[in-house]
C-alpha cells in the first residue's frame, strides 16, 4: 500500500502508478517571479458559493482526515475555470512531522506549516467525480495554506474535536458542528493557478489548481492532534505524521496569478 515511507512513498509511487512519473504532477514549487500576473481582463473572477452542512462525515482514510462534503448547492466558477460550474465534493489537509514543513506546494521554496485541499468536480461536463477524475478539466482544488499562530481556527477545531472517535485507518464519525467551507478561505483571495495532478496515488493529471496566496493560521496544538491520527487500522499504532508529497517539475507549464 502506498505511503510516505521511503519504501512506499513518492519517490517509489511512478512503480505502481505510472501516472504519478508525468509532465503535469502536483504539487509544484510556485516561484512567484515566473508567475505572470494575468490581468483580470484574461481571466474572469473567480466566485464560489457553499451551503453551510451539520453532520458532514470524516474519516480517517489511513492516509489522514477527509470530509465529505457532496455540495449540490455548491458552485465554483470562473477565473481559470472557463464557462464550467465545479461542485465541492470533499476537504482534507496535508501536514508534516514538525510545523516547519507540510504543505504540498511550496512558495519561492518555503514550505508551510500544512495546506488545506477543497476538492471540486465539473459538474457542466461530467456525471460523476469519479468520471471526472478521468479528464484534463475534471477536477478543481482550492489550496489553502496553514501558518501556525496563537489564535486557534474555530474551523478546524470543528475537525479536531472528532479526531479522537476516527483514530485508526476506517472509522468515520458525522461533525455535530455546522461546517461553513467558505470559514476555511482567507481574507485576501489573491491566487496562483495551474494545470496539475492528485497529490496521491493515483496521481491523475485531472486537477485544475487554484492556491491562495494568503496563508490561514492554525495552533500548534491543533497540527499536533492531526499527528495522532493511526495510519493502521488496528492496535499497531503508525502516527500519520506527514502525509504530504514534495513539489514535482513544473515544465513547461504556465503557471498564472491572479491578484483578487
Ligand atoms: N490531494 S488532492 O490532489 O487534493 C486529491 C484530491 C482528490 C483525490 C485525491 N486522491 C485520491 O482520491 N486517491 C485515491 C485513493 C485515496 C485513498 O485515501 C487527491
Ligand atoms: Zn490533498
Amino acid at each position: 500500500e502506498w505511503g510516505y515511507s521511503p519504501t512506499n512513498g513518492p519517490d517509489v509511487w511512478a512503480r505502481l502508478f505510472p501516472q504519478a512519473g508525468g509532465a503535469r504532477q502536483s504539487p509544484v514549487d510556485i516561484c512567484t517571479s515566473i508567475a505572470s500576473s494575468d490581468s483580470n481582463l484574461e481571466m474572469k473572477k473567480l466566485t464560489f458559493a457553499y451551503e453551510s452542512q451539520s453532520d458532514l462525515r470524516i474519516l480517517n482514510t489511513g492516509h489522514g482526515w477527509k470530509v465529505e462534503a457532496p455540495q449540490s448547492g455548491s458552485r465554483l466558477e470562473g477565473g481559470p475555470l472557463g464557462e464550467d460550474i465545479y461542485q465541492l465534493e470533499q476537504f482534507h489537509c496535508h501536514w508534516g512531522e514538525t510545523s516547519a514543513e507540510g504543505s504540498e506546494h511550496t512558495v519561492d521554496g518555503r514550505a508551510y506549516a500544512g495546506e488545506l485541499h477543497l476538492v471540486h468536480w465539473n459538474t457542466t461536463k461530467y456525471q460523476s467525480f469519479a468520471e471526472a477524475a478521468q479528464h484534463p478539466d475534471g477536477l478543481a482544488v482550492l489550496g489553502v495554506f496553514f501558518d501556525v499562530g496563537n489564535e486557534s481556527n474555530d474551523e478546524i477545531e470543528k475537525i479536531v474535536s472528532t479526531l479522537s472517535e476516527i483514530k485508526f485507518k476506517g472509522q468515520f464519525t458525522d461533525i455535530p458542528d455546522v461546517i461553513d467551507p467558505t470559514t476555511f478561505l482567507p481574507s485576501g483571495l489573491g491566487y496562483w493557478t495551474y494545470l496539475g495532478s492528485l497529490t496521491t496515488p493515483p496521481c491523475n493529471e485531472c486537477v485544475i489548481w487554484i492556491v491562495y496566496k494568503e496563508p490561514i493560521t492554525v495552533t500548534e496544538e491543533q497540527l499536533v492532534q492531526f499527528r495522532c491520527l493511526s495510519a493502521c487500522s488496528g492496535e499497531a499504532e503508525e502516527f500519520i505524521v506527514k502525509n504530504y508529497r514534495p513539489p514535482q517539475p513544473l515544465g513547461n507549464r504556465a503557471l498564472r496569478e491572479c491578484n483578487a
